[in-house]
């Protein structure tokens, strides 16, 4: 019977190469879906403690998910979560990933994942991002490769990387000494009083400073291009932008084509995506040369001034100095790092400062509720130009706070990412080995209908919609600072109004747009600085109408690499509030 049956295939079927070229490869797509299937179906009967997750069923053998993953991966993630379910985690079949890919749907794991520092860390995806997206030289990269020593002062045991190229910890101490305290009081002040300077001065050429009503077709350019001045010029000083008077575009230039670098295309396949990159690298690089022919960046201890105009941010010159004195950083490799912290620096913050504008001016009754509150932010008496802001009280705004959160939560989707550095990382039943990624996903996790069902005022208001006051809590203990407000609409509305106040701490591992852990965005307090601010200098200065309650679609393009951007233009109607150039 078997022969006969082989007899039959090798007459009709691959001795007649039309239908050879046709049937042999859907035997084998059919063929590789069964036995991925069945594996799939005998890894999930498994009780064994110390069990690998099961991998996604896939119909081409070599390349498994990957066209599916690359090209959409929100609705690979979705059709997992349908199909599968979401109480597991999966092993994902990927082309040319040597470790496992690892897709944990499961919101209950994402906290004990992200905190699991001492088994696990992001420092061999950062290697990876600064090679493929930032080009760091190929002979700088075993630097960023061979350092496990850790983040901390003290060396993991049995790492013998010498000190001055324990790359991970110095990076995870300068961040955390000046983007904090002082330091980020400074940069946060810099940007405030830069972004009013610059919306101060009218331009008599632009209807849009006329005092009067004026249609703008889209408002995302005009408004990202302000706090990517203001946001630059604060961190990095002026000369970045004037020695590179096209910056600002080639830098969203170089933003939009991240997803390519990052999805490892060759250089033959994408060229523009890789001229962006050349470009912002001979910009940093040029700004580099000029700061240090103008300034000493030998100069950045306590005695130094916190900021300069040739190189901004006394942390810059920080890091320049321990990138010299690894002795295996140059020009170009220095260049690389300082592009990887402007992307860091600006490529989410800017975009999340644009939705929340929009999403405040989107809804009328909330926007007078804001407005309210961010006239405590002015400090400067009436009639002063440029006008001057104290970010306290509004940095403390309960409603403003929760605005801000649940920007986050909607607009930022990343792969947030954990890596067994030391042996296998066993989290519940599941062993992930040792270089293995274990991916996160912040959009899935952000917008999970079951993970937020408590925190939907009894569903009235689901995850898929803005609600202003997803973050606030009742403020039990009396610490909240600002005036209580009355519109919660909870399930609590016969109750009395409430005092509220704003909190994350109990959606911790479900909202997670910085990451978490220890190695959580060191860059927060000042991103939230950067939005928040943004609102209140640009409300100081403007009004602004968007259509009632629409909001532009997000382009899945940038799902699962961050900041999410408008898929089309945002039309407006603005009006200059002061200093207009048209008398009445
Ligand atoms: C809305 C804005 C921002 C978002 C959503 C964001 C998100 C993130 C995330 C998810 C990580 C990885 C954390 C992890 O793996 O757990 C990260 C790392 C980092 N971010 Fe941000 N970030 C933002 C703004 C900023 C800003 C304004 C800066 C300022 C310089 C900054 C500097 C950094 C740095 C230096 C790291 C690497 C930290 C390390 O691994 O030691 N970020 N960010």
């Amino acid at each position: 019977m078997i022969t006969e049956f082989a007899a039959l295939v090798r007459v009709h079927v691959l001795g007649n190469w039309p239908v050879a070229v046709t049937v042999v490869p859907l035997a084998i797509a059919a063929a590789t879906y069964l036995i991925t299937s069945i594996a799939y179906l005998r890894a999930t009967r498994s009780t064994k403690h110390g069990r690998a997750p099961p991998t996604v069923p896939y119909w081409l053998p070599v390349v498994g998910s990957t066209l599916e993953f690359v090209v959409d991966i929100e609705k690979f993630i979705k059709r997992v979560q349908t199909k599968y379910g979401d109480d597991k985690p999966y092993t994902v079949k990927l082309l040319g990933r040597t470790g496992n890919f690892n897709l944990i749907m499961k919101p209950a794991d994402y906290s004990a994942i992200l905190r699991s520092t001492k088994y696990t860390s992001n420092k061999l995806l950062m290697a990876e991002v600064m090679e493929k997206v930032f080009g760091t030289p190929q002979y700088v990269m075993p630097m960023y490769r061979r350092d496990v020593s850790g983040i901390s002062p003290t060396p993991i045991p049995g790492t013998d990387i010498p000190e001055h190229q324990r790359i991970w910890h110095n990076q995870h101490a300068s961040s955390a000494r000046y983007l904090v305290g002082d330091s980020l009081r400074s940069l946060g002040a810099r940007y405030v009083s830069s972004l009013s300077e610059a919306l101060a001065v009218a331009n008599p050429n632009d209807p849009v400073d006329s005092g009067e009503w004026v249609a703008m077709a889209d408002f995302y350019p005009w408004w990202r291009s302000r706090v990517f001045t203001a946001a630059t010029t604060a961190m990095f000083g002026p000369h970045l932008i004037r020695l590179n008077p096209t910056l600002e575009a080639d830098f969203w230039a170089f933003i939009d084509v991240i997803p390519m670098l990052g999805k490892s295309y060759p250089r033959w396949m994408v060229p523009r995506a890789y001229a962006a990159r050349d470009k912002m690298i001979a910009a940093v690089k040029k700004w580099h040369a000029f700061a240090r022919a103008h300034a000493d960046y030998r100069h950045c201890g306590n005695d130094a001034p916190d900021w300069d105009e040739y190189w901004g941010s006394v942390w810059l010159k920080v890091r320049q100095r321990w990138g010299q004195d690894t002795g295996i950083m140059d020009d170009d490799g220095l260049a690389s790092e300082d592009l990887g912290l402007l992307m860091a620096a600006n490529a989410n913050a800017i975009p999340m400062a644009f939705w929340n504008l929009i999403e405040v001016c989107k809804d009328r009754a909330l926007l007078a509720r804001v407005l309210a509150e961010l006239r405590s932010g002015i400090v400067s008496p009436p009639g002063q130009s440029p006008m001057t802001f104290d970010l306290g009280p509004i940095l403390s705004s309960p409603l403003l706070q929760s605005i801000y959160a649940e920007v986050l939560r909607m607009r930022i989707s990343l792969m947030v990412t954990r890596i067994p550095e030391r042996g296998v990382f066993r989290h519940g039943p599941w062993n992930f080995e040792h270089g293995a990624f274990i991916a996160l996903p912040s959009g899935y996790v952000g917008y999970h209908e079951g993970a937020w069902a408590e925190h939907t005022a009894g569903g009235q208001r689901p995850v898929s919609e803005f609600w202003a006051e997803r973050f606030l809590v009742p403020d039990e203990d009396g610490t909240a600072k600002t005036k209580k407000h009355k519109d919660v609409k909870a399930a609590t509305e016969k109750e009395k109004p409430k005092k509220m106040r704003f909190s994350t701490d109990h959606v911790e591992g479900i909202w997670m747009p910085y990451g978490g852990g220890a190695v959580m965005c060191p860059g927060r307090h000042l991103a939230k600085q950067e939005m928040m601010g943004g609102v209140a200098v640009f409300a100081a200065y403007y009004e602004l109408e968007v259509a009632e309650g629409w909001v532009p679609k997000m382009d899945p393009f940038f799902y699962g690499v961050g900041a999410q951007q408008p898929a089309e233009p945002t039309p407006v109607r603005i009006r200059r509030k002061i200093g207009g150039w048209r008398k009445p």
